[in-house]
């Protein structure tokens, strides 16, 4: 079975690869997988396609083969914006998906769900050694719930409800999520690349 590297050590976004790509019969390895000590990639950069860049190109160029890096977070239109490029330690180090959504509740407290608006943002970077890096990126729009309902997924999940949804994501099965998801949006725009792996 043909492999692919996925630069993340988040096993729910790990799990998520392994569904999307076992579809074209791909095994999508994480560094979760690896039995091996690799660097953590700081993400340094100021924007998604920064970071996934880094993530993908330095692990790429560590293992001399391609890699499939995702920087993804929730855009909060009331936040102006906010958690964004900063979600996964919204509420400092180390990073907990718990304190990050008290964190956004805390700050929502005063807007009503009418003006509760968010999306989703993956942004992919597909590093091959020797070639540029390719970039696509997937939304999910939605709404921020007062109130966390659901156990499954993963980050801020239990807050976020999908448009045309009236639940929030982590009370969807993974295959619903996988089927409207940022992270789908974006691996769907893959698709003739994943055919030539
Ligand atoms: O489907 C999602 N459902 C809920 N929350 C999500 C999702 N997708 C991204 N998020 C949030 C949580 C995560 O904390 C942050 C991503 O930060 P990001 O740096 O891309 O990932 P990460 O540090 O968890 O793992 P890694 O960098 O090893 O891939 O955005
Ligand atoms: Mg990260």
């Amino acid at each position: 079975m043909n492999q692919i590297i996925i630069a993340t050590k988040n096993k729910g976004k790990a799990n998520e690869f392994k569904a999307f790509f076992s579809k074209y019969e791909i095994e999508a390895v994480s560094l979760l997988d690896l039995n091996k000590e690799l660097p953590d990639v700081e993400e340094t950069g100021s924007t998604f396609e920064e970071n996934a860049a880094l993530k993908a190109e330095q692990i790429a160029t560590l293992l001399n083969t391609p890699v499939l890096a995702d920087d993804s977070g929730l855009i909060i239109d009331a936040l102006h914006g906010r958690p964004g490029l900063f979600s996964a330690r919204y509420a400092g180090e180390p990073k907990n998906d718990q304190a990050n959504i008290d964190k956004v509740l805390q700050e929502l407290k005063d807007i009503p769900l009418e003006k509760r608006s968010a999306r989703f943002i993956c942004v992919l970077a597909i590093a091959i050694p020797g070639e540029d890096t390719v970039f696509r990126t997937g939304f999910c729009e939605g709404q921020i719930t007062t109130v966390p309902k659901g156990r499954n997924g993963f980050g801020y999940d239990p807050i976020f409800i999908p448009e045309n949804f009236d639940v929030t994501m982590a009370e969807l099965t993974p295959k619903v999520k996988n089927e409207i998801s940022h992270r789908k949006n974006a691996i769907s725009q893959l698709e003739k690349w994943i055919h030539n792996l």
